[in-house]
């Protein structure tokens, strides 16, 4: 049975003492069964944004994210839960894997400590699709940064949500793993109904694995639409400051080529 899950966004914004970092995000529905790249450089907001859309952060507008249930009356509608996994997730505590897969369900539950048989295997299910079962009993600070984005990415999923934000999700994650990563997250959207949003630098990978693109730049909303009609040179210029093609390759897949650093563009051509 699937879900399907729309996510709006209404002027958001996000403020940080005296500095306005997001500035009236606002998109259409964004519905479920897709991965959406959210884009931009370095500082961004891309980050602060997400943050906002999880609530981890507060700020001005809305973020409207319902469920609608298709074996319910025909307007069933739920608020979609969220969940976020962050850039970094450097850990102290003294838990192993297994451990902190439990917690993290749990906090979604919280009058409900005993964990049964369904949740043990789904917990396992969890490890075994990412390929990390080997690591159920390691010490979760040990861990390697590769290892480490896996399990945070294990410890969104297994709780299921409706709308996965994913902040630079295969950042440290070898050329396997980042392929495995997106076809993960391909099967896991298509199948449940699922959003995801994944913040990411790698535009081969937002072209090859995303569908629909967000572009921030210092803070604001420039430009979204299907990621092929989102992704060209002025764009690439504009946003990144490089001069850029879109090429297919043999296969007839769209990849980026950066030639050069464009040159900054002066206070007087208005550009920032
Ligand atoms: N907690 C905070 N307090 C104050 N300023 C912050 C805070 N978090 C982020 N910022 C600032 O907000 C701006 C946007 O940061 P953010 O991390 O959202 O960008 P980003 O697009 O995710 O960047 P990157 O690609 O480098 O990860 C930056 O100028 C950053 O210094």
């Amino acid at each position: 049975m699937v879900n399907t899950v729309t996510l709006e966004l209404s002027q958001l914004g996000v403020r940080y003492g005296q500095e306005q970092i997001i500035q009236s995000v606002s998109t259409p529905a964004l519905t479920g069964g897709q991965i959406v790249g959210l884009l931009g450089p370095n500082g961004a907001g891309k980050s602060s944004l997400l943050q906002r859309i999880a609530q981890l952060v507060p700020g001005q507008g809305n973020v409207q994210a319902l469920r609608k249930d298709s074996s319910g009356s025909a307007n069933a509608h739920a608020l979609a839960s969220i969940c976020y996994m962050p850039q970094d997730s450097q850990v102290q505590a003294r838990l192993n894997v297994y451990e902190s897969m439990i917690l993290t369900l749990k906090q979604a539950q919280p009058l409900h400590w005993r964990v049964d048989q369904t949740e043990h295997t789904h917990i396992q299910d969890t490890l075994h699709a990412l390929e990390i079962a080997h690591l159920a009993f390691s010490n979760i600070s040990q861990l390697s940064g590769g290892q480490r984005q896996l399990v945070s990415l294990a410890q969104v999923l297994v709780r299921q949500p409706d709308v996965l934000l994913l902040d630079e999700p295969t950042s440290a994650l070898d050329l396997r793993r980042q392929l495995g990563f997106f076809q993960f997250i391909r099967r896991y959207v298509q199948t449940s109904g699922a959003l995801c949003i994944a913040a990411l630098h790698d535009l081969n990978h937002v072209l090859a694995y995303t569908d629909y693109a967000l572009v921030l730049h210092a803070g604001e909303l420039i430009a979204h639409g299907t990621t092929a009609e989102v992704i060209t040179p002025a764009l690439l210029r504009d946003t990144y400051g490089v001069h850029a093609r879109v090429e297919r390759c043999s296969h007839g897949q769209p990849h980026v080529f950066i030639d050069a650093v464009a040159p900054r563009p002066s206070s007087s051509d208005g550009g920032t």
